[in-house]
This record gives structure tokens, C-alpha cells and sequence, in this order.
């Protein structure tokens, strides 16, 4: 049998460079979480929203609130990979409207035996566009209580393994551009 995936969204953020909730902001005639939705839903068994907000109810998907309440992504993170039912998650932030799908194929192509695959760069890790095994959960929920909500910090001690996308990015230089605030709408 082929193995399955699931998707998670991360959509839980304060977006106070935004000043409004940047997965609900239209961005070329579509809300930007939507993107994400059309990016994750031919690759994923089933797709979770990790957001404490009911108005992304509207989108019919399965949406999570935050155990560790007000601890950024990993918070997120924590809450929808313990609600998941696949054993490897493809995880994306709701404000990356560029990734595309190849991007997923060359971390899936590097899992075995990895607990986390992550995008690696010139200019670091994105740990927010990545793989992820359920299992996970456990180790963020111990870096949680110890009050270590870095993100960087706390996905390399899982081990990562960071998959060199150099060449994807010459052919897509926007794929990690994130829409924070207005002014990059
Ligand atoms: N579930 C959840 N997601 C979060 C949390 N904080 C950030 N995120 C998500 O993680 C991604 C990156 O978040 P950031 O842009 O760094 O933070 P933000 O709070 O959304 O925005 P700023 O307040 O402008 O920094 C976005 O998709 C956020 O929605 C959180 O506490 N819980």
C-alpha cells in the first residue's frame, strides 16, 4: 500500500506585523491559507489547521488549538502533530503563498530513517516548510515545558535532516518570501 500523509497548517500566530490575521488576508483574489490548503490537499491524506481562531472553520478542514498556548509555532506544531494520524506530516505556515509541491517530493525522497526534513539555504533552515514525523510531539512538548520556544534551536537537537534546495530557489527565488506585514501585499 502507498503511504499516506498528512498535512498541517500552521495559522496560530498573533500576525502583529500584519495587524490582522494574515491567513484570512486576501492576496491576488484568494485568502492566503488558501494557498496553502490548494498546495497541501493533492499531496495529503488529510489537512490540519493549527489555529486558536473559529473563523477558519469556513474552510471545512479539522482545526486544533494550541495545548502550550501563546509559545509561537512550535506551539502549533506541538498540537497538530499529537492530533495527526500519519506517521510523516508536511508542514507549512499559512503566509508562504510560493511554495510549490516540488519541494515536498525532495523531502519525502530524503525521510528514511529522519525524524524531521527540513529546506536548508544560504541563509538557514525553514523549519516552518518541512517534514515532520508524529512523533515529534513528544520531543516539543519536553522543549515546551522547559519554556525553549526557538524554533531553529529546537529543530536542529531533533536531529533534522536538511536537504539542500539551492536549485529549486534558482528556479523559484520566491518560494520562502512570507507575507508578514501590509506592505508586502
Ligand atoms: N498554532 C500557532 N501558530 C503560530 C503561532 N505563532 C506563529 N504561528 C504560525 O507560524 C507561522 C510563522 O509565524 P510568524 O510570522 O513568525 O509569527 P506571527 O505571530 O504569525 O506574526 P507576527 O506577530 O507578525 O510575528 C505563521 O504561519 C503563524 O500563523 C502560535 O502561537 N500558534
Amino acid at each position: 500500500m502507498t503511504e499516506q500523509f498528512g498535512g498541517i497548517i500552521l495559522a496560530g500566530g498573533k500576525s502583529s506585523r500584519m495587524g490582522t490575521d494574515k491567513g484570512l488576508m486576501m492576496y491576488r483574489g484568494k485568502l492566503l491559507a488558501q494557498y496553502a490548503i490548494d498546495l497541501l490537499r493533492p499531496l495529503c491524506s488529510e489537512i490540519i489547521i493549527s489555529t486558536n481562531d473559529p473563523d477558519y472553520e469556513q474552510f471545512g478542514l479539522k482545526t486544533v488549538p494550541d495545548s502550550f498556548y501563546n509559545c509561537g509555532p512550535l506551539g502549533g506544531l506541538h498540537a497538530a502533530l499529537s492530533e495527526s494520524r500519519f506517521n510523516y506530516n508536511m508542514v507549512v505556515s499559512c503566509d508562504v503563498p510560493f511554495v510549490v509541491p516540488e519541494l515536498f517530493s525532495l523531502l519525502l525522497a530524503e525521510r528514511q530513517g529522519a525524524d524531521v526534513v527540513v529546506p536548508v539555504h544560504q541563509n538557514g533552515i525553514e523549519p516552518l516548510v518541512a517534514l515532520y514525523r508524529k512523533e515529534v510531539a513528544s520531543l516539543l512538548e519536553i522543549k515546551l515545558m522547559a519554556g525553549n520556544y526557538r524554533v531553529q534551536q529546537v529543530i536542529r537537537s531533533c536531529h533534522a535532516r536538511e536537504v539542500a534546495v539551492d536549485g529549486l530557489l534558482k528556479r523559484y527565488p520566491d518560494l520562502f518570501r512570507n507575507l508578514n506585514a501590509m506592505v508586502d501585499l
